[in-house]
This record gives C-alpha cells, structure tokens and sequence, in this order.
C-alpha cells in the first residue's frame, strides 16, 4: 500500500501538550463515570502518547481488562492521535489488534501512537501498548485506518445537535463549522 509522507498540521498542538477531551461524552476520553478516561499528550513528530488506567469497571474476565474496552481504548489512542495532529475529522474504518499479554485490573496501560502515512482520504496509524511504562512489557499492538469525513458524517448520522456538542465540549481550537 503507497502512502504519502504525514504532514502534521501546522495549528497542530505542539509536543508536550496535554489534549483536551475531544467530547465531554465520549467513552475513551471523556468524563463518562465507568468510561476510560484516556489521556494524551502529544509527542514528538507524527506521536501521541495515552495513558489507560484500568480498574474494576473495565473487567473481562476476573482482574483482567476485557480485550473489547483494550481495543477502545486503541481507538481512541488512534483516532485522537490523527484527528489533533492532522485537524482532519476522522473516523474508523478498521481496527486490528493483537493482544499480547492479559492486562491486569490496577495496571496502566501506555500507549504510543504514530501516524504511518495518508492516501487521500485514508489515514494510517498504529501503537503499541506497554504495561505500567513507557518500557514496560509489550502488552498490544494496533493498526487503524481512518477514513476523512465532512462534518455531515456527524449531523447526519448522529445527534442532530452534534456540531454544537462538540462546539461545547472542545476549546474552541478546532473549525468545525460546516
Ligand atoms: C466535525 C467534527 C470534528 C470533530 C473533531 C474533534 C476533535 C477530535 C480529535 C480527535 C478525537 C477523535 C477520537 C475518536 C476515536 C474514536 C473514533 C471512532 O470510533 S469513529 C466510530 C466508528 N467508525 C464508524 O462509525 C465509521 C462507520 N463507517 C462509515 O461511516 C463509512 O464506512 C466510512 C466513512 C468509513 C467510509 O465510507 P465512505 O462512503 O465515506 O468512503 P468509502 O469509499 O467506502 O471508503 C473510503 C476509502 O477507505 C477504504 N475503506 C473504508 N473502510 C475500509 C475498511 N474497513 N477496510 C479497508 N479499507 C476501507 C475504501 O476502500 C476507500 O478506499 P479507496 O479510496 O477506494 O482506495
């Protein structure tokens, strides 16, 4: 598969920088009680670094993650990674992943992500997930492609009033307007 070169947003946070929750009800990032509450924080280059605390709500088998939420938790590392750094609405087309390791409830899940390359309107990227450190033991990798979409993807498709949801839950750095 040819790829282009990513070229990361010239509005794009810079690295160091902590993002906000990208929707106040979204499940991976946002301030949903059982959600994940994924937190991220760009990194050098084409990288975003997320972190995924695990506790009883996220359980599977018991004192394990549930391997469906440790996907999430990739989708939201993904598509937090290419919607900041490309200021491109996204969403995903596919999702691949290995589990590795069982991920133990009380663990922190680091992620690291990076955007592999764009074809039009496809976006490639992919992450590994270590256990407790950034060089913990390698617990997931994941592979996503994300498909660009115009704002009626979200208007049609989703809660009429979803612009404005987003408007308010968002710092206001991103143009969303149609
Ligand atoms: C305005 C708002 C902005 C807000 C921004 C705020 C800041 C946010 C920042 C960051 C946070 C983000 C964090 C979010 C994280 C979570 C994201 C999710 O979970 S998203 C929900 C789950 N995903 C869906 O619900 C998609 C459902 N699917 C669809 O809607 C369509 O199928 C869609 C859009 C994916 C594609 O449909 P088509 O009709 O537009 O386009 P076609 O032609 O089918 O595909 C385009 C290309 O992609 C390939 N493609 C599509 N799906 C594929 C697949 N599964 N496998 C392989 N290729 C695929 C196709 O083969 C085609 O490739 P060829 O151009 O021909 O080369």
């Amino acid at each position: 598969m040819a790829t282009d070169p990513v070229e990361v947003h010239p509005d794009a946070p810079g690295p160091g920088t902590k993002l906000p929750m990208h929707y106040v009800e979204c499940f991976g990032c946002g301030e949903v009680e059982s959600g994940l509450h994924i937190q991220s924080t760009v990194g050098e280059q084409q990288r975003v670094f997320s972190q995924f605390k695990v506790t009883e709500a996220h359980q599977g088998a018991p004192g394990l993650a549930h391997g469906g939420l440790l996907a999430c938790a990739f989708d939201e590392a993904l598509g937090a990674a290419v919607g900041n750094l490309l200021h491109r609405p996204a969403v995903t087309g596919k999702l691949e992943t290995d589990f590795l390791r069982p991920v133990p409830v009380g663990s922190t899940l680091f992620i690291a992500t990076i955007v592999d390359g764009v074809a039009g309107r496809k976006i490639y990227a992919s992450a590994e997930g270590r256990l407790d450190g950034e060089d913990g033991p390698l617990a997931l990798r994941a592979r996503g492609l994300f498909v660009q979409v115009g704002v009626e993807h979200f208007t049609k498709h989703g809660h009429p009033d979803a612009l404005e949801k987003l408007r308010r839950s968002h710092e206001g750095d991103w143009d969303i307007n149609p």
